[in-house]
């Protein structure tokens, strides 16, 4: 199967912190779902950055599909960790953004939506009168509904309660499942981790042929925890 995303022996770098990519190697195939999992400052925010071209690695390369991406920013659908949301525009207008940006906006699609996140009513409204999981809610569907075929999601539910994050998680599965999109998806939780998983196989074995992994980052090393990973041929 073809890698979508590529990175080869990253290393980045800062002057504080010394070392946090050392040497990183990871393949991400076409419309696979990777859970990146470690504990709370082993890099992996690090690792979204250098792929959406935000910091630049000392070392190493970066390629989607077969082109070198080292320091290109807007080839990939990124939600970051903290709010992203523009001040200035509305609900509806943060959400089309993404799509703006590729001349491509769809009103109607963006309302549709909203409406599934029990949204529909505030989409005139501004980020100041949401809520923390609103606001989380409004950024995860702009980078869904973005039109790049990779997203990188950096704890996208960490603001929501443990209802609406169940919602959103079998949401993203079944986006996921729908438009097959590459998707890295960073978590501090195993049980999120493995729930992606256990979500994947129905599908996957429905599928026959696809390939699911969860990593699990040490400082300063990458190693792979194979929770589960199915490989079969059509
Ligand atoms: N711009 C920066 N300048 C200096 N140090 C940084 C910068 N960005 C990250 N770091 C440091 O790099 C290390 C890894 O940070 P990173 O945000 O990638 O970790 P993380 O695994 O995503 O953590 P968390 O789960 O808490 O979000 C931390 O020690 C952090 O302080």
């Amino acid at each position: 199967m073809e890698a979508k995303i590529r990175l080869e022996n990253v290393t980045k770098s800062f002057k504080d912190t010394g070392v946090v990519l050392d040497d990183i190697t990871l393949h991400v195939n076409d419309g696979e779902f990777v859970s990146i999992i470690g504990p709370s400052g082993s890099g992996k925010s690090t690792i979204f950055q250098c792929i959406g071209g935000l910091i630049q690695p000392e070392k190493g390369e970066l390629f989607l599909d077969h082109r070198k991406i080292n320091g290109e920013t807007g080839n990939i659908a990124y939600m970051p960790q903290q709010n992203s949301l523009l001040p200035w525009r509305t609900v509806i207008d943060n959400v089309l953004l993404g799509q703006e940006l590729f001349h491509k906006p769809d009103k109607q699609e963006a309302q549709k939506w909203l409406r599934k996140i029990n949204l529909f009513d505030y989409q005139d409204a501004y980020p100041h009168q949401l809520s923390g999981g609103m606001k989380q809610r409004v950024a995860f569907l702009r980078t869904l509904l973005s039109p790049q075929s990779v997203l990188l999601l950096d704890e996208p539910f960490s603001a929501l309660d443990e209802f609406t994050r169940f919602d959103m998680q079998k949401w993203l599965l079944s986006i996921w499942e729908a438009k097959r999109k590459s998707v890295l998806f960073i978590t501090h939780n195993i049980e999120e981790a493995i729930f992606y998983l256990i979500g994947s196989i129905s599908y996957l074995l429905g599928q026959l042929k696809s390939f699911v992994r969860s990593r699990y980052l040490l400082k300063g090393r990458e190693q792979t925890l194979c929770l589960w990973k199915a490989s079969f041929s059509s």
